[in-house]
């Protein structure tokens, strides 16, 4: 059995046909210079008929490109292929793509044929077309919705007529990969020529089957996989290449196929292309999405680090991506934490790193997403706060008064664990709070700075507070960070009156509670 499997690639066709998506001619040479070096075999680089335009840039990317042969799809008509033609005049290692559906709906209700006129279309156009291209692929267009028996009777007269290269289509996504599976054998077994011929297979995801139906097809002795990078297409898109080359390459020992594909290239392609259609890759896509190579819970996280083989199937290396993610979150661990500790040149010791953890765990609830600044800004406050602890913010509660006035209740620990109380009233939430703090402590002392801004990204990012006070000729400075940066200003207004107790200790209120 053959081992080549020929990666045909249509995004500049059948992925044009992308709701919104219009490629202009540099962009589909761009396009076609990274799908010639991701080593795709055929391009399909527009439908000639369709436009000038299109045709003017279906020539150009045959000119462009030296190692694929490049085609345009054309109907079932003269005019159609004439155009082809005409677009690819002069220029070498070039091809055709003609098609007609086959299928009773299309017959019916599209075209308006019955089968014998749909055979001689095809055979006509067939025809014509092999005496201008010795490549000339046939497609049967819906062919998973039509009668085995007249497959094999179209794919017979049209392999006679000069057809090199018979397609399948499951063009509205419709077939399973059992069945698709039997359509392949029955052309196989049944056709005649069909050794003359390469079989292709061409999936649509309309019911998510795509990349199961086209691997069904090779594995019944399709040699030929047509498809779109990033999977799109018409409606619900076309199969992803990357996710056929990644599996044939991660499964060589089932499927025993080779391709031309260049792995490596796959993650570059992928984004050239989403930038220059504006489709976004969603980030859980198979192989290029963002999170296809990112674990965030932490006894995967844990595994990876011990040994990466444990939760990746494929190196994000070997399709271009430059490396493996641990997404710091809620549900990551201490070996993840420590590790990204690490990554970032902390070294911390097992019982910091017990210390961390769980202020950690306490900021993963509240936060989305942790960035490096989060985890380093945890490692900062606790050292800030060894050094000089005698009060301790706890909590505070806050009412807003009937004139607009706020009222604020704080809470304050002593370092002999007693708690102390403050009430406060002022004209924001911080001045009601600094108040209370002052009122809980019995001092009056003066603040001189107050700045606050966020530490790292989003909406819930983590807010970081400095305050500076003045006590007679000296200043103190205090700073906290929290993602609720009322506490944060609690905090850092605390730490800076830490600074201050250390230099004055008969500032140091007697326990109240
Ligand atoms: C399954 C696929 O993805 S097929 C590719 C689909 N891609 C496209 O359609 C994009 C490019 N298409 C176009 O620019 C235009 O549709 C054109 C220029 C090709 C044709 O435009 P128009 O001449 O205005 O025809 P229109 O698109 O309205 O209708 C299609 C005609 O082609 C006929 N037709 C459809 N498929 C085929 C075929 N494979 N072979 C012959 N005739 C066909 C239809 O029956 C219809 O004929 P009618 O006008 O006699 O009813
Ligand atoms: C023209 C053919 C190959 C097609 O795009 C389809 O049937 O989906």
């Amino acid at each position: 059995m053959n081992r080549r499997v020929y990666f045909f690639d249509t995004t500049l066709r059948d992925g044009e046909q992308t709701p919104g998506v219009n490629l202009n001619q540099d962009e589909k040479v761009e396009i076609a210079l990274r799908l010639e070096k991701l080593g795709i075999d055929i391009i399909e680089a527009g439908f000639a008929a369709a436009s000038p335009g299109d045709a003017a840039a279906v020539r150009a990317v045959a000119e462009a490109v030296t190692k694929p042969m490049v085609v345009s799809l054309a109907r079932a008509n003269i005019a159609d292929i004439d155009a082809v033609i005409e677009a690819f005049k002069g220029v070498d290692n070039t091809g055709i793509h003609v098609f007609i559906a086959t299928s009773p709906i299309h017959r019916e209700k599209k075209l308006f044929m019955t089968k014998e006129e749909v055979i001689a279309k095809a055979v006509e156009c067939v025809s014509y077309a092999a005496k201008h291209f010795k490549h000339v692929e046939f497609s049967c267009e819906d062919a998973t919705r039509t009668e085995l028996e007249f497959l094999k009777e179209v794919a017979e007269e049209v392999i006679k007529a000069g057809a090199t290269v018979l397609n399948f289509p499951d063009t509205v996504g419709y077939t399973t990969p059992e069945e698709y599976s039997r359509l392949f054998q029955y052309i196989l077994e049944n056709t005649k020529g069909v050794e003359n011929v390469i079989l292709s297979c061409h999936c649509h995801d309309d019911l998510g089957l795509a990349a199961s139906n086209s691997i069904a097809a090779i594995k019944a002795g399709a040699q030929q996989v047509e498809g779109c990078v990033n999977g799109i297409g018409e409606r619900a898109g076309n199969v992803a290449l990357e996710e056929v080359a990644a599996l044939l390459e991660t499964r060589k020992d089932y499927y025993q196929k080779d391709t031309g594909i260049v792995l490596k290239e796959i993650a570059k392609t992928s984004k050239l292309i989403s930038r220059l259609t504006g489709v976004s890759v969603p980030p859980n896509k198979a192989v290029v999405g963002n999170n296809a190579f990112a674990h965030s819970s932490g006894i995967h996280q844990d595994g990876v680090i011990k040994d990466k083989s444990t939760y990746e199937i494929l190196r994000p290396e070997s399709v271009g991506f430059v490396e493996t993610k641990l997404v710091l979150g809620k549900l990551s661990g201490r070996n993840a934490l420590k590790k990204r500790y690490e990554e970032l040149g902390y070294s911390i010791s097992a019982e910091q790193l017990a210390e961390v953890f769980t202020k950690y765990k306490e900021l993963a609830d509240r936060k989305k997403e942790i960035f490096d600044e989060d985890i380093i800004a945890l490692l900062e406050t606790k050292s800030a706060r060894e050094n000089h602890s005698t009060y301790t913010f706890k909590d505070l509660s806050l009412q807003v008064l009937p004139n607009k006035d706020y009222r604020a209740f704080v809470h304050i620990q002593k370092s002999d664990g007693s708690i102390i109380e403050g009430i406060g009233e002022g004209n924001g939430p911080v001045d009601a709070i600094y108040k209370g703090i002052d009122q809980g402590l019995n001092m009056d002392v003066e603040l001189i700075d107050y700045r606050i801004k966020s530490i790292s990204k989003g909406k819930d990012s983590i807010g970081e507070v400095f305050v500076k006070i003045k006590q007679e000729d000296s200043m103190y400075q205090g700073r906290a960070i929290n993602v609720d940066i009322i506490f944060a200003s609690a905090s850092a207004y605390i730490e800076a009156i830490n600074r201050l107790v250390a230099v004055y200790p008969q500032f140091v209120v007697a326990a109240s509670k």
